[in-house]
């Protein structure tokens, strides 16, 4: 059976023998990117001549604990689809119509219909499937005549869903406390089964405003590979289409969030927020706030934290976003733009990072793995050697007082000459990088005679000599500004003006990752580094593979 990018999947089964995993397992194996799930538990699709009908389901807390272990099981089973949980008919019956005045447009068009629905009698499978299109079609808008798959889920594995970290549904149809105005608050980088969850919850909670508070650059700051974050625009862009396709008559209100209360201390309207275990704490602290500020306090609605199954043993065991980005180093970001000017072999890799964010380090390990190193730090000082052409220019351009007893170049008395100021930088540079592209050129020249694969072009300031044109790929080491400054005072023993100079002297991390196809970062013990680095070796060496198969 062919993959399908977006389905629907109809979920009939009732709540409490529904058994998730193996469904949403065989779900994944026809849909390959966004899963839509519509809940409708008793739903016959054989009966009625194949009129089923979408119904209002009143929100219950039953639902709230199916959705969790929906997405706990999803994290588990199939965590490279986006399954998103649509609650449009999840709402007290209304004297309007039904759930589904119009089928309701979808962010992605979906492509195929699945459903848990039992088969008693292999006959019927026309009539259940024609009853799933026109079901399906009365709630969303989809393309007539979409293929239609009743799913034959394999049985559970032992524990599976009790492993998934979530617990059975709890409840007993109690009906769910709503609330008009609904807040939460988080970061929201890359939403995963944990944020979706909140979400999810939050849009069954509230009746006509949902308020969140997005972390903005001033709370980010002690975050876990912050600059992988992606940014606050198109993190609230993510929220708006993930709740339009969830809730679309929900009044989403999102605020960028400078402190850890925000809004929440200050919007009269609100009545419950939404927090998990972990910021439980949070949500009495808005309260006390309230209470100071005379607002009436914020009923707590708690939420479960989702388990990580694949969390490392250096990873949190909850769902966490920190994971995610540490799980992004080494991996290919940006696909690698075509560079039909630059000889097939050897695929040249530009190595970039901060001073002390541990690219020659980085640098070092790719070359015991097989490429060749290109240092062209190393190959910067080369080119000061008495009586080359530049050393004439440099000793003319910055005087003789940058010159040892022996005459050679003092780069230490150079490097105070020109780091910090900008014009004096560019008027060393406009000699030398020339001179060291020569240098860099001539040893891909010699890589290629010899046969070599691959090369790593290990400079500083890659970027800012515009030399993107002499690589396959830009590879950028990142670190946080504080610790570059710590480790260039340990290594270099200058001071801490001098290193921020330096650093001041290069782009920031965002600018170099504007361009990195691969992020790695060398934050955490050696070991770890070896790893993300072997991570980014083997999956170069798979797309060298493929682009060997393609030509
Ligand atoms: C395109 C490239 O990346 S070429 C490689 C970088 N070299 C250049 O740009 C040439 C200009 N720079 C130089 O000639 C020398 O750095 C000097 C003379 C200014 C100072 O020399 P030294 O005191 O020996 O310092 P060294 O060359 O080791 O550089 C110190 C740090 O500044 C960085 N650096 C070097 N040149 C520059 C520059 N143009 N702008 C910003 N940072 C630079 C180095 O990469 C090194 O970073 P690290 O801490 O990550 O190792």
């Amino acid at each position: 059976m062919s993959m399908f990018s977006t389905g629907i999947l109809v979920l009939t089964s009732p709540i409490h023998t529904l058994r998730i995993a193996p469904v949403l397992r065989s779900a994944a194996q026809l849909v390959e990117r966004t899963l839509y799930v519509h809940l409708h538990p008793g739903l016959n699709l054989c009966g009625g001549g194949g009129q089923a009908r979408p119904v209002f389901i009143p929100p219950a807390v039953d639902l709230c604990s199916l959705i969790t272990r929906l997405y706990s099981n999803a994290a588990d089973v199939c965590s490279h689809l986006d399954v998103r949980v649509l609650l449009t008919h999840i709402h007290p019956p209304s004297n309007m119509g039904g759930p589904f005045p119009t089928p309701q447009s979808l962010s992605h068009s979906p492509e195929v219909l699945l459903t848990d629905f039992p088969l008693q009698d292999p006959a019927q499978s026309h009539q259940v499937t024609q009853c799933l299109q026109g079901y399906a079609g009365r709630c969303y808008a989809c393309q007539p005549g979409l293929p239609s798959v009743l799913l034959r889920p394999q049985p559970a594995t032992p524990h599976e869903e009790s492993e998934s970290g979530a617990k059975e549904p709890q409840g007993d149809g109690k009906p769910l406390e709503t609330y008009p105005d609904v807040v939460v608050g988080g970061t929201f980088d890359r939403l995963h089964g944990a944020h979706k969850t909140l979400l999810n919850v939050s849009c069954l909670l509230a009746t006509r405003r949902f308020l969140i508070g997005v972390c903005d650059q001033g709370m980010l700051k002690k975050k876990v590979l912050k600059e992988l974050i992606q940014p606050y625009h198109l993190r609230v862009e993510k929220l708006h289409e993930f709740l339009r396709d969830v809730r679309p008559s929900l009044q989403v209100e999102i605020v960028p969030l400078d402190d850890p209360l925000g809004v929440s201390v200050v919007d009269p309207l609100l009545r419950c927020i939404v927090v998990s275990e972990e910021t439980r704490k949070g949500g009495e602290a808005v309260n006390r706030t309230r209470i100071k500020n005379g607002l009436p306090a914020l009923v707590l609605h708690e939420i479960q934290l989702l388990k990580d199954a694949h969390h490392s043993e250096t990873e949190e065991e909850k769902i966490s976003s920190s994971s995610l980005r540490s799980r992004l180093l080494g991996t290919l970001l940006i696909p690698p733009k075509d560079a039909p000017h630059l000889p097939l072999q050897p695929y040249v890799i530009g190595l970039t990072g901060g001073s002390g964010s541990g690219k020659s380090a980085v640098a070092k390990r790719l070359e015991d793995l097989g490429a060749v190193r290109i240092d062209c730090d190393k190959l910067g000082h080369q080119v000061y050697e008495p009586d080359t052409a530049a050393y004439h220019r440099v000793v003319e351009e910055f005087g003789s007082d940058i010159l040892n007893e022996d005459k050679s170049i003092n780069r230490r008395a150079l490097g105070k000459k020109v780091f910090g100021k900008q014009d004096r930088l560019k008027a060393l540079t406009d000699i030398v990088w020339p001179e060291i592209a020569l240098l860099v050129k001539n040893i891909i020249s010699q890589a290629r005679e010899q046969g070599k694969d691959v090369c790593v072009l290990d400079a500083a300031v890659l970027l800012e000599a515009g030399w993107t044109d002499m690589v396959h790929e830009v590879w950028v080491t990142i670190i946080p500004e504080e610790e570059a400054v710590s480790r260039i005072i340990d290594r270099d023993g200058v001071s801490p003006e001098d290193a921020q100079r330096r650093l001041q002297s290069q782009g920031s991390n965002a600018q170099r990752l504007e361009h990195a196809n691969v992020v790695l970062s060398t934050l955490w013990e050696p070991e770890v580094t070896r790893k993300q680095v072997l991570k980014a070796w083997n999956l170069l060496q798979k797309r060298m593979q493929q682009r060997r198969a393609a030509l």
